[in-house]
């Protein structure tokens, strides 16, 4: 379980980025926040493995408060996964997926099977082992990143923007693998976005933040749809757009979903 309790965070130059924000992250699930840029998720995220200490406030993991702990020895025990992969130009791919075992003490020869094995859990190849990051497509970048996030088994997953930087298919298609991955391996994940429909897709819940890291809407996506908090909400999810306004028809005996421009989006099935 992930709390935060009362956080602020304001840098040197007057610039507060979250005022006396609170959330409390229960294990296994996965919670997206998203909130339009400068809302503060990266702060908040960043929070977690101390690559940001709040200036007042307290984060606790299962209780324990963090500013008690080591920040490297935290950041080696939570899954950090970053918009552009983070990776390491030079190293092969294999050794990136490796390089938080080996630094926490792994043997070189176990570590490259525990990396060749979580290669194969996020779908990728082994034959990519020797290639350069740089030799890679954005997609098979992210799932490096992943793998190496994932190899040292942590409970926390952070990733900010991971998906953020690849085409709407490749996006889909890492999504789905974070989904199928999660119902294996059942992480505490804080999913930071400002795709809205990433964080219905991806969320167990959402937090919906304003600027300041003010809590618009801390829900369910179906309670979020159906029960906004406020204007803002509705506008932020789009409840209002065409395209969220569906109704259904029957066809040819089958029921389908149109949206309010009567363009069909889907079939019900019975
Ligand atoms: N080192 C810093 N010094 C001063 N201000 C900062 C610093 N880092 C972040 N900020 C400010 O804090 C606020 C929140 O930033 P943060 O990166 O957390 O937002 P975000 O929601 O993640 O935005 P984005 O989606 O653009 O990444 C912004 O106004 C930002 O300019």
């Amino acid at each position: 379980m992930i709390e935060f309790e009362h956080v602020t965070k304001s840098y040197p130059d007057g610039t507060v980025a979250v005022a006396d924000f609170s959330l409390r992250i229960n294990s296994h699930r996965t919670i997206a926040l998203v909130g339009s840029s400068g809302s503060g998720k990266t702060t908040l995220l960043r929070m977690v493995n101390r690559m940001v200490d709040p200036t007042a406030g307290r984060v606790l993991i299962d209780d324990n408060d963090i500013a008690a702990v080591d920040p490297v020895k935290l950041r080696r025990s939570i899954g950090y996964v970053m918009q552009q992969g983070g990776l390491l130009p030079h190293r092969t791919v294999l050794d990136n997926v490796a390089a938080v075992l080996r630094l926490n003490g792994m043997a070189k020869a176990e570590s490259r099977e525990r990396a060749l094995t979580m290669m194969d859990r996020v779908g990728l190849d082994r034959s990519m082992a020797k290639r350069y990051p740089g030799q890679l497509s954005g997609g098979q970048q992210q799932r490096v990143g992943v793998a190496r996030a994932l190899a040292p088994e942590p409970n926390i997953l952070l990733m900010d923007e991971p998906f953020g930087a690849v085409d709407p298919i490749v996006r889909r298609e890492l999504q789905d693998e974070l989904l199928r991955l999660q119902a294996e391996l059942g992480k505490t994940i804080l999913f930071v976005t400002h795709d809205i429909e990433e964080a219905f897709r991806l969320g167990d819940e959402v937090v919906i933040l304003q600027p300041g890291g003010v809590i618009a809407q801390h829900d369910t996506p179906a309670e979020i749809l159906s029960n906004p908090a406020d204007d803002f909400v509705r506008g932020f999810v789009g409840s209002d757009r065409a395209e969220r306004q569906l109704r259904t028809e029957t066809r040819n005996g089958r029921t389908i979903a149109l949206d309010a421009d009567g363009k069909p989006v889907g079939v019900i099935s019975e």
